[in-house]
């Protein structure tokens, strides 16, 4: 039952001590549009947090703006502020290339390199900050243990990451993720190119990783989000169409006791 008017956002996400990343009035535009409107969130530690609506409401930017992402399109413009443990990831002197290693991003079609082997695929981030071979090998070892690829590829780490099915591929790339030791890990639609049976064991793998790390996942998937996400952040385009946060909060409320109309009205599949 509906509790709020349909324009009043209802946020219930947990209070700023207990979140990774706070988002202050992150506005995102393309050029002059809006494709985000001020948004106000904390996104908690060590949780799933997902974002869901429907096409155009952007989500991806949003997303895209947490490892500062979006500002590779040119002309792309962010307001606000992103704070990663209290800090503001746009504030002067702060490394893009070093704040991707802290909140890395894992993509909907499966991205390996393709001329790279499967372990080099893993230890590719690893080459880039100069570890050296042996620490690698470990590395490498670890992170595909974390992803339950070990077991399926111990054997052939020299072959080409192209030689593994789309499931294990998306594997490798979370592997990939995961070998520079990120503290957040974004996801978009990472399971939407793959099989049920693909997905539901990256659907596991995103709850194990919650318990090490944050993660922030956008999904078309309703039921994939009730499934895996601790805490789900439903995106509208508004009148203006400018996406913007019209609810948040823990995911079985959001699905089961939504207090925006509007919120009520996508879940039940009465739009979007
Ligand atoms: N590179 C870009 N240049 C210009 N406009 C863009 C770009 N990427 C996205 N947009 C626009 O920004 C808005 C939000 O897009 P975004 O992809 O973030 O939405 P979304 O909710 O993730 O959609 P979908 O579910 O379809 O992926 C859309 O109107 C889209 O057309």
């Amino acid at each position: 039952m509906a509790t709020t008017p349909p324009t009043a956002p209802a946020i219930r996400m947990p209070p700023t001590s207990e979140a990774h990343l706070v988002l202050e009035g992150l506005t995102l535009r393309y050029g002059a549009r809006i494709a985000v409107a001020p948004t106000t969130l904390t996104i908690p530690r060590h949780r799933v947090t997902a974002i869901i609506g429907p096409s155009g409401a952007g989500k991806s930017t949003l997303l895209r703006a947490l490892n500062r992402l979006h500002e590779k399109v040119p002309g792309a413009g962010v307001d606000g502020r992103v704070l990663l443990d209290g800090e503001d990831i746009y504030g002067l002197g702060v490394d893009p290339i070093l704040l991707r290693r802290r909140v890395g991003m894992v993509f909907q079609q499966p991205n390996p390199l393709l001329t790279r082997s499967i372990a080099e695929n893993v230890s590719i981030g690893l080459e880039l900050v100069g570890m050296p071979r042996r620490e690698r090998a470990a590395t490498v070892e670890w992170a595909l243990r974390r992803v339950a690829l070990w077991d399926e590829v111990r054997d052939r780490l020299d072959h080409p990451a192209t030689s593994l099915s789309g499931g294990q591929q998306q594997r490798l790339c979370i592997a990939r993720t995961l070998a520079v030791r990120p503290e957040v890990i974004l996801m978009d639609e990472p399971a939407s190119a793959l099989d049920p049976i693909a997905t539901s064991r990256i659907e596991d793998l995103i709850r194990e990783l919650a318990s090490e790390f944050t993660v922030v996942i956008v999904t078309h998937n309703m039921q994939q989000a009730a499934r895996i996400a601790d805490y789900t952040v439903f995106m509208t385009p508004n009148e203006d169409g400018a996406g913007e946060v019209v609810e948040a909060g823990p995911t079985e409320e959001i699905f089961t006791a939504p207090h925006n109309q509007r919120t009520e009205d996508y879940i039940t599949g009465r739009f979007g």
